[in-house]
């Protein structure tokens, strides 16, 4: 499907859609083919549980580790069989629209990737409604818990080989934020290799005008401040690190909009000269991209290897 990304005075195509066609695109089971939309959520949670149950039976862990003094703000860190500091680390953000997903229910690419000698991250970040609304908007803090968990894994192993941000939906949103991040506060500048975002949400707006916005109290002026679409179109600098990679993915099943956001989005990286590629996930949904990497032989699981595994 051609997209026509917006121009210098287009209105974004959203704007068209009617308030139930919006909130229909952005309801990502209702677009799922192989199952009805409650089955779907509850094998992903299954799924995901199966997964992480696995990878703390199996993989040396550390679990529950604190990168901040919030009571959310903590991570699970499973190595490869040859324990080594100077491992690559993928760190994983969990999707559900910023409001239900949990890091003991996201250990999905653990085993395939521990196995080939990458170490992972499982990152928990505090979830609307409970983050509190004092600052402009919740998303701003979990984009601050999300910088501070990787400026911790940086500092806890400043020998890695390589940090990678893998993101699903809102997980990918707040993994391409940390495109923009500003380390400088931070104290540590990690050692960004490369991004893999899947089926990812890139401008908040069309959100605000959906039932999820509900527990995220999002104003119009919070969904651009935290659009990576909109920030990476307006940023005047170039990619630090021009062999940093940036992989956009999507499902063949994702809805339209989903689509767009991620084809817009690789189209704006590609302009700001990142070294980034775009993939659609033949024949897989919303859910099922994400099962994808639990499974060592998956298209997706073998791109995000390859990546990884040929810069040393
Ligand atoms: N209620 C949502 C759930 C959802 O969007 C979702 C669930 C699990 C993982 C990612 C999700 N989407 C975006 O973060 C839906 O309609 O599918």
């Amino acid at each position: 499907m051609e997209v026509r990304g917006r121009g210098p005075r287009g209105e974004a195509p959203w704007k068209k859609l009617s308030k139930e066609e919006l909130e229909n695109q952005y309801s990502p089971s209702r677009w799922v083919i192989r199952r009805g939309a409650e089955e779907t959520l509850r094998t992903y949670s299954r799924i995901g549980e199966e997964a992480t149950k696995n990878a703390r039976a199996t993989r040396r862990s550390l679990l529950h580790v604190p990168y901040g003094d919030g009571e959310g703000e903590k991570l699970d860190i499973y190595f490869p069989e040859e324990v080594s500091e100077a491992s690559p680390f993928c760190l994983f953000f969990h999707g559900g629209y910023w409001q239900s997903g949990s890091k003991d229910t996201s250990a999905f690419m653990v085993n395939p990737l521990t196995t080939r000698g990458v170490a992972v991250v499982i990152v928990a970040y505090d979830l609307a409604p409970k983050a509190p609304a004092l600052r402009a908007g919740t998303l701003d803090q979990m984009v601050d818990q999300v910088t501070r968990s990787i400026a911790f894994v940086q500092k806890q192993y400043p020998c890695n080989e390589g940090i990678y941000l893998c993101g699903h939906s809102a997980g990918a949103h707040l993994a391409a934020m940390m495109l923009l991040a500003n380390w400088t506060t931070h104290g540590v500048t990690p050692n960004l290799k490369g991004f893999f975002l899947v089926s990812g949400i890139y401008d908040l707006e069309p959100i605000v005008y959906t039932t999820q916005n509900a527990p995220l109290l999002m104003t119009l002026e919070g969904a651009q401040q935290n659009s990576p679409q909109l920030l990476l179109e307006a940023a005047l600098t170039r990619p630090s690190d021009p062999a940093c990679h940036v992989l956009v993915t999507v499902g063949q099943h994702d809805s339209p909009e989903f689509q767009r956001q991620s084809r817009e989005f690789y189209q704006t990286l590609c302009r700001g000269g990142w070294n980034a590629s775009f993939e659609e996930i033949r024949d897989a949904d919303h859910f099922e991209i994400i099962w994808n990497l639990t499974q060592q032989d998956s298209v997706l699981t073998q791109m995000i290897l390859r990546t990884i595994l040929r810069e040393h």
